[in-house]
């Protein structure tokens, strides 16, 4: 059907700007704002829902909530520290969130008074984060809430003209933060939109359109996510012909899609996922510090998302005085540390057409060379893995990443069995796995 605010293309992107963010595969997700000073406690009792969410769960008087910028004093903020947190995470990118549902502002917008300006330190985050992150080499994306819960235009649906008039300049209000942070911050690599799930956005698909051509014009290469995007009838994410928006599907939010469902591979996306179970702020409670990720479950998620062609963004919540929690500083090293060794199966690579999924783990396939992996991240009781390769194919070579030449038996053919031994403390196993065509293929699989 035809869609004015649709979707504006058929296919994948392919400039370097998206080849890039796509060939990423690892980003670091920041949560940072006033929330971070409650951290998920008020008036003595801990709030056991999201940290970002207190002002809302909590029912804190608008007041008293704007009051928490007096005490935002950044005294142990180091946007280097963070930066360096992100280089031994082993991320490519960086996504912070400039401004969340609660609307204050982590740069000095010249359209709010709800901003960094206006705290003890008036320093301007963004602007030192991106400096401190992109001196790494790091790209930096901009997370955006469209959603603003103290805007007093903001509307959660439109009931009459009185909505509609007011909800106008609301958007016009944002559409002017996302101009300013355009012109403010012009290296940034991508936006990262939120809060677009209320009837007043969809029922607005123009403005999400504009927000889309307006970054796009000013920033070119600009990396935008479908969260943003509703059409004509308020399809969002995908429009109403089926056809994704924006630049990447960004719907997978602390889920993954299944390992084995690679239509999701048809399209570039993301997950974003926290380290606790269910907080993005920093919540200093037992109720979110005692669900913590053990790191070889972040290395199965990264590799579970580069095994069907997606990002993944994994989120930090600095603590209120700026400093990064230590339990997720040590995460991120033992996940970089990881990285390190066997980063050659994830950075660069995707969905391996023709290998099934294996259940023990993940193929990766690497997008320029075609070198294909195995990430063994759910090493099997028996000790011992089945690698089944496409019909045609035999095993020539193992190479276990950070050792060497590994030990394969062959079953029958294209089936060939490991022999793991127990769980290594270097985490999950990775091998490549060098392959050719069989002399002899069976005419057709086993009965
Ligand atoms: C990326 C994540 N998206 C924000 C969010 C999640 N939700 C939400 C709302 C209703 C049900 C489930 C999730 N609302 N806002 C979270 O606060 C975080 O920023």
């Amino acid at each position: 059907m035809e869609l004015k605010y649709g979707a504006s293309r058929e296919k994948p992107r392919e400039d370097a700007a998206m080849q890039r963010f796509r060939g990423h595969r690892v980003g670091q997700f920041i949560h940072w704002g006033l929330y971070a000073l409650p951290a998920g406690r008020w008036e003595g009792k801990d709030v056991e829902f999201a940290a970002e969410f207190l002002p809302r769960v909590a029912k804190v008087p608008q007041q008293r909530w704007e009051a928490l910028a007096n005490d935002f004093t950044l005294a142990d903020f180091d946007a280097e520290r963070w930066a360096d947190t992100a280089v031994a995470l082993g991320a490519r990118y960086m996504t912070i969130t400039t401004k969340h549902h609660d609307g204050f502002c982590l740069w000095p917008s010249a359209h709010t008074d709800f901003h960094m300006g206006n705290t003890p330190s008036g320093r301007d985050v963004l602007g030192e984060l991106v400096a401190a992150y992109e001196a790494r080499g790091i790209d930096v994306n901009f997370y955006y809430s469209v959603l603003d819960w103290r805007h007093p235009d903001w509307r959660f649906t439109l009931e009459n003209d009185a909505d509609n008039l007011a909800f106008a300049r609301y958007l016009d209000f944002a559409m002017k933060q996302l101009e300013e942070l355009a012109e403010r911050y012009p290296s940034v690599k991508g936006f990262w939109f939120d809060g677009t799930w209320d009837e007043s956005v969809k029922a607005n698909g123009w403005w999400t359109w504009e927000v889309e051509r307006m970054l796009k014009e000013r920033l070119p290469g600009v990396v935008v996510n479908s969260r943003l995007r509703a059409d004509d009838l308020g399809a969002r994410h995908v429009d109403s012909n089926g056809l994704l928006m924006g630049d990447y599907e960004s719907g997978y939010e602390r889920r993954l899609p299944e390992p084995w469902d690679r239509s999701v591979a048809a399209r570039d996306w993301e997950a974003c996922m926290t380290i606790p179970q269910a907080s993005w702020g920093y919540h200093q409670g037992p109720w979110a510090q005692s669900t913590l990720k053990h790191p070889w479950d972040v290395v199965d998620m990264i590799a579970h998302c580069t095994s069907l062609g997606g990002n993944f963004l994994l989120n930090f919540g600095p603590r209120g005085d700026g400093s990064m929690a230590p339990a997720e500083v040590e995460i991120a090293r033992t996940v970089g540390e990881w990285l390190a060794v066997n980063g050659e199966a994830i950075y660069g690579c995707g969905y391996a057409e023709g290998w099934d999924y294996p259940g023990w783990g993940y193929f990766t396939r690497d997008s320029s060379t075609g070198k294909v992996f195995a990430v063994v991240t759910r090493a099997p009781a028996s000790g011992r893995i089945r690698l089944e390769l496409p019909t045609g194919l035999e095993l020539v070579g193992l190479r276990l990443l950070g050792s060497g030449e590994y030990p394969f038996k062959g079953l029958a053919d294209s089936v060939f069995e490991v022999e793991l031994g127990g769980a290594s403390n270097a985490g999950p196993r990775v091998f490549a796995v060098e392959t050719s065509a069989l002399a002899h293929p069976a005419s057709e699989k086993e009965p």
